[in-house]
């Protein structure tokens, strides 16, 4: 006997989100009733000119900021109920534009002392090991691994910050323009990282960009334009 298929639940869901900015004097309303699933194993990239809201629906999105109307849901929970701490903490990572390193520790611990908040797995004894193939895997050797941060070229604290994103194992990743300041070959084997962790690990990807090779490669692209989205193969 076949069962009755069951409906996949979005890994997040964005229902009727609108977001206005308000200072002083002026209000600026920068989303629109956005209705929008996210679903795991999708690479998604959002596009759209500048000033058009990709940050902003990064943010609230990531849990970094809540809409003026509208709910977010991860895995069938309202963000609100469920908390945004324990949303960025457990469930999403954000790799920033700024990349918001620490800078007064070495790449390797930026790393690590993300893996230790998050309570990311291995568990501590292998914590260190693992920390060094992930950013092996951004194209960081041990040497550079072992540098302090603000000793780095910006394209190297580029990948560290993508590392230490790629090392909290969440459900979903989040990354503003995260091949801004990174070569062509770089860019290129970050990309096939995304890949990767969408359709070999299931998780959710989410980045940000107004590079068309990026968008070209993800699975799907969102299109911000005038508070609206539109939806589209890539
Ligand atoms: N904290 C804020 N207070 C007031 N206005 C803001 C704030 N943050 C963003 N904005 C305004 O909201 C609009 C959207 O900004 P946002 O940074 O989301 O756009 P973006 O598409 O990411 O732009 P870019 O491609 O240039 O990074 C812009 O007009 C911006 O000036």
């Amino acid at each position: 006997m076949t069962g009755t298929p069951v409906a996949l639940v979005p890994v997040l869901q964005l229902s009727d989100v609108s977001h206005v900015y308000q200072s002083q004097r002026r209000r600026t309303t920068v989303l629109k009733q956005i209705d929008l699933d996210f679903e795991r194993g999708t690479f998604y990239t959002v596009l759209g000119p500048s000033g058009s809201g990709k940050t902003t629906l990064l943010s609230l999105a990531s849990g970094l900021d809540s809409p003026t109307k509208g709910t977010i849901h991860f895995d069938g929970q309202e963000l609100s109920k469920l908390g945004l701490g324990r949303y960025r903490n457990k469930h999403a990572a954000t790799v920033f534009q700024q990349y918001n390193l620490l800078t007064y520790m070495t790449a390797l611990q930026n790393v690590t002392t993300a893996m230790e908040i998050t309570g990311a797995r291995p568990a501590t004894g292998r914590r260190k090991a693992h920390a060094l193939e992930i950013l092996a895997k951004v194209g960081l050797d041990p040497d550079t691994a072992h540098r302090n941060v603000l000793r780095l070229s910006g394209g190297q604290q580029q990948r560290v910050a993508i590392a230490r994103a790629l090392a909290c194992d969440v459900d979903i990743l989040f990354a503003d323009e995260p091949t801004g300041n990174l070569d062509e070959d770089t860019a290129d084997g970050i990309i096939g990282i995304f890949q990767q962790l969408a359709h070999e690990q299931n998780k959710c990807v989410i980045v940000v960009t107004h590079s068309q090779t990026l968008a070209a490669r993800s699975d799907r692209t969102l299109t911000l334009r005038k508070g609206r989205v539109t939806v589209g193969g890539s």
